[in-house]
Parts: structure tokens; C-alpha cells; sequence
């Protein structure tokens, strides 16, 4: 799994309990979960369809780096599921998982489209 993103947690991002609100940490997965999709099907055009259980493990607080990771899991058709784990980047303890999010690609009328990749692909061969 690739831990890509790190964040960093701001008092704007807190719950009233002073630890992390889980909503915010969920658009932050749903954009690195979108961007992750994004590069490996080589189209800006994809929906977020379905997320499973999602487990909080523990709670970060003000001032905590987190890091979050994304794994694909399998390649369908129109479709690329995704694992998530997010950790704490400095005592690596663990703050969530998520065993599936379903990404979906879309062709230019809207609806759900082949996206021919069958394997994680790097950037860095597709450029050489
Ligand atoms: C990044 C963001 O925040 S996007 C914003 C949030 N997301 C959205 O607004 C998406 C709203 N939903 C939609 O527009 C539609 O449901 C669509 C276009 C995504 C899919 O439409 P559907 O009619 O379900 O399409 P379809 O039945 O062809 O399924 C498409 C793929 O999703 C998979 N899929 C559909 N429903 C599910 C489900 N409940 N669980 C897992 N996978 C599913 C299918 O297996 C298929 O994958 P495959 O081609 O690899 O086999």
C-alpha cells in the first residue's frame, strides 16, 4: 500500500470532542481514493459508488500527522475497487480502514464506461 498523502490535523478540522472529525477525514479518502483512480485509469471522469464498513480505529488529535493509503484491490470492467488504511505517520499506529471503495469510470455521456486497464500501472513507466 502507498501512503501518499499526508495531513495535518488543524483545529478547523476537530469534532467538539477535540479529535478529528470522522467527516473530514472521509472527504479527505474520497479525494485521494478520486485522485488515486484518476492516474490509473488515465480519466478525470470517475464517480465514487460505493464505500464498505469503515472502521475508526482511534481517534488523532490537534497536531497529529496522518497518512493516508490506498490500494487497488481489482480491476473490473468499468470499475476499480480500492482498499484504504490511514496511520499515524510518526507512531504508525492505526486511525481507519476501509475494505472496499468502488470507483466507477465514466464515458463522455455520463455513464459507466470499459476502462481497459487490467494492473497498477506507475507513472513513471508510462513515461519512458
Ligand atoms: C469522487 C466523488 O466524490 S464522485 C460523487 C459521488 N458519487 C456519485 O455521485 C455517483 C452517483 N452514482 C452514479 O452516477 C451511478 O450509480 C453510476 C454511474 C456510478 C453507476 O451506475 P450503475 O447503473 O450502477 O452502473 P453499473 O450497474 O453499470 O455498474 C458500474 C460498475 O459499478 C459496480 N457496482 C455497481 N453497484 C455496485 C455496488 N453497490 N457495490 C459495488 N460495486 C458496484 C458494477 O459491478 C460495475 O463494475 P464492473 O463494470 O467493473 O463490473
Amino acid at each position: 500500500m502507498n501512503f501518499h498523502t499526508r495531513k495535518w490535523v488543524k483545529p478547523e478540522d476537530l469534532n467538539p470532542n477535540g479529535s478529528l472529525f470522522g467527516g473530514r477525514l472521509l472527504a479527505w479518502i474520497d479525494e485521494e481514493a478520486a485522485l488515486y483512480t484518476v492516474v490509473q485509469l488515465e480519466n478525470p471522469h470517475i464517480v465514487t459508488k460505493f464505500i464498505s464498513e469503515i472502521n475508526f480505529i482511534s481517534a488523532p488529535k490537534q497536531g497529529d500527522i496522518i497518512e493516508i493509503g490506498i490500494e487497488a484491490v481489482e480491476f473490473g470492467r468499468t470499475s476499480l475497487t480500492l482498499s484504504c488504511e490511514v496511520r499515524n505517520k510518526q507512531t504508525r499506529k492505526q486511525i481507519l480502514s476501509i475494505d472496499k471503495i468502488v470507483m466507477v469510470n465514466l464515458g463522455e455521456d455520463g455513464n459507466p464506461a470499459p476502462h481497459g486497464k487490467t494492473k497498477i500501472e506507475y507513472v513513471k513507466d508510462r513515461l519512458v
